[in-house]
């Protein structure tokens, strides 16, 4: 049996990584701190070719990190999203919450006429203010996010907007970026993003580096 050569250290393997595609990304358009999180998003996905896609508004990192800080809670579209996030980077061992599989979620979509993914967010609205949502899953929820702001829902401090897919996906987080109801937001344009490239963008906000 061969003895494979390759690298059995997890923070050699990450850096590695990471100067792979600090050098072969066009990451030149980005801010040093909006760069970090384009990194790791790329790491997720394996594409270099992915940043060309990415879209952050102006104070998307300083909005998203500051409440991270403060203690906010993180919302998520989908356990995927939730169970990526590391937690020992977390600044505020910040609560990590998706209620898709809350019990109550069916009887909410049914009454609403749409997905368990947009159901499952009228379960954040007391928390929704100051929070950090991550949608890597379900255009769905996104859109109906975007209808919750639109109806007076309380503003999240930031939205990571990267659901994936072929069906709502792209004109979703078109949509958010079109009008974000003065939230700061993140989005992959098309149909290019989620669960990881989402989980990694949150785990890039929270804490800068390896
Ligand atoms: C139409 C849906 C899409 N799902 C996609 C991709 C993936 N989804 C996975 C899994 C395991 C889950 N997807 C659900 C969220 C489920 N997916 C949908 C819905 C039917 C509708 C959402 C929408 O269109 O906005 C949605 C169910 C709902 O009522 O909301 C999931 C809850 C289904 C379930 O298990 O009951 C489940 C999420 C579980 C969790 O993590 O909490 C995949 C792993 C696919 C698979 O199972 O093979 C994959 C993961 C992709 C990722 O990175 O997150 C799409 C492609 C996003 C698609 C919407 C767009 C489209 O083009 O169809």
């Amino acid at each position: 049996m061969p003895d494979y050569d390759y690298i059995r250290e997890g923070d050699a393997i990450y850096e590695r990584s990471f100067a792979i595609i600090r050098s072969e990304a066009d990451l030149k358009r980005f801010p040093e701190a909006e760069a970090d999180v384009a990194v790791r998003m790329i790491h997720a996905c394996g594409l270099v070719e992915a940043a060309e896609h990415f879209l952050f508004s102006p104070d998307f990192v300083a909005s998203a990190r500051k409440a991270l800080t403060d203690g906010a809670p993180i919302f998520c579209d989908a356990e995927m999203v939730a169970r990526g996030v590391t937690r020992a980077r977390l600044p505020a061992a910040n609560e990590v919450i998706c209620t898709l599989q809350d019990p109550r979620t069916a009887d909410i979509a049914k009454s609403i006429g749409n997905t368990r993914s947009a159901a499952a967010m009228h379960l954040w609205t007391d928390r929704l203010a100051g929070s950090v949502v991550a949608i890597g899953n379900a255009p769905t929820a996104l859109f109906h996010l975007l209808e919750m702001l639109r109806d007076g829902a309380p503003k999240p401090a930031a939205i990571i907007g990267m659901p994936v897919g072929f069906v709502g996906a792209a004109e979703s987080k078109d949509a958010l970026a079109e009008n974000s109801y003065g939230v700061p937001f993140a989005i992959v344009r098309g149909r290019l993003g989620g669960s990881a490239m989402t989980a990694a963008a949150l785990n890039a906000l929270a804490r800068p580096g390896l």
